[in-house]
């Protein structure tokens, strides 16, 4: 059972082969034991800067979403988190290896990165809070899973900050938020028995497409 609540894990299960590509992608191994080619990994960084981006509108649109206070809370706190800490840690990794802000801020969208922002910004647009919150758990939870995992398993300190990063406390917290955040919108719009219901189906299918469309962005990670 998972720490990030139910209702994830019984997503995750649905989408187990999926969930296991992404969180164990060769890129994720190459992170774990620093084999991972600098060059990838700063390409990949580049590429997230631009996701960052259009996932903080993503989470923007998750309070224009929101029918309560708390749910209003939860997605704003997650705007903040991503916009002053998550992207400032990209500009600062890469100003560290000499990529500069301008050079970083005109980075070109590659088409895997577009795909994967613009499937979360329209399962927004054309849904409510739930096919939002399907298509956005797969990303905050999955990088909570790797970070946890890679903590224990790397036999490298090659990318230790990065890895640092997703399992500080401070991260599996926001994960937790998040849990609770999908475990009571699912009940206060479907119910407590939600996975009874017909749109049960559809938003594990959401949760698998951006599944999918993770690793993708790993696949990119490693053709620069
Ligand atoms: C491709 C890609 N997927 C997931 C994350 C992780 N992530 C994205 S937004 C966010 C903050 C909480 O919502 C976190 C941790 C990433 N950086 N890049």
């Amino acid at each position: 059972m998972s720490e990030y609540g139910k209702a994830f894990a019984l997503m995750r299960d649905a989408a187990q082969g999926p969930w296991r590509d992404y969180t164990r992608h060769a890129f994720v191994e190459g992170l774990r034991d620093g084999t991972l080619p600098r060059v990838a990994f700063l390409h990949y960084l580049r590429q997230d800067y631009v996701f960052l981006i259009h996932f903080s509108r993503a989470w923007a649109l998750a309070v224009v979403k929101s029918e309560t206070h708390a749910e209003m809370l939860a997605a704003s706190r997650t705007v903040n988190g991503l916009i002053s800490e998550e992207m400032q840690l990209h500009i600062g990794i890469c100003e560290a290896e000499g990529i500069s802000q301008d050079e970083l801020f005109a980075t070109p969208e590659r088409p895997e990165n577009l795909a994967y922002t613009r499937y979360v910004l329209e399962a927004g647009y054309s849904g409510d809070l739930l096919d939002l919150l399907a298509a956005l758990a797969p990303c905050v939870m999955g990088y909570g899973e790797i970070g946890t995992r890679l903590t224990a398993e790397a036999t490298s300190d090659t990318y230790r900050d990065w890895i640092d990063a997703y399992s500080s406390s401070e991260y599996q917290d926001a994960c937790q938020a998040v849990g609770e955040l999908l475990d009571s919108a699912l009940i206060r719009r479907l119910g407590a028995d939600f996975r009874t219901t017909p749109r049960w189906s559809r938003l594990c299918q959401t949760f698998r497409t951006a599944t999918e469309l993770e690793v993708n962005f790993w696949q990119m990670g490693l053709t620069p």
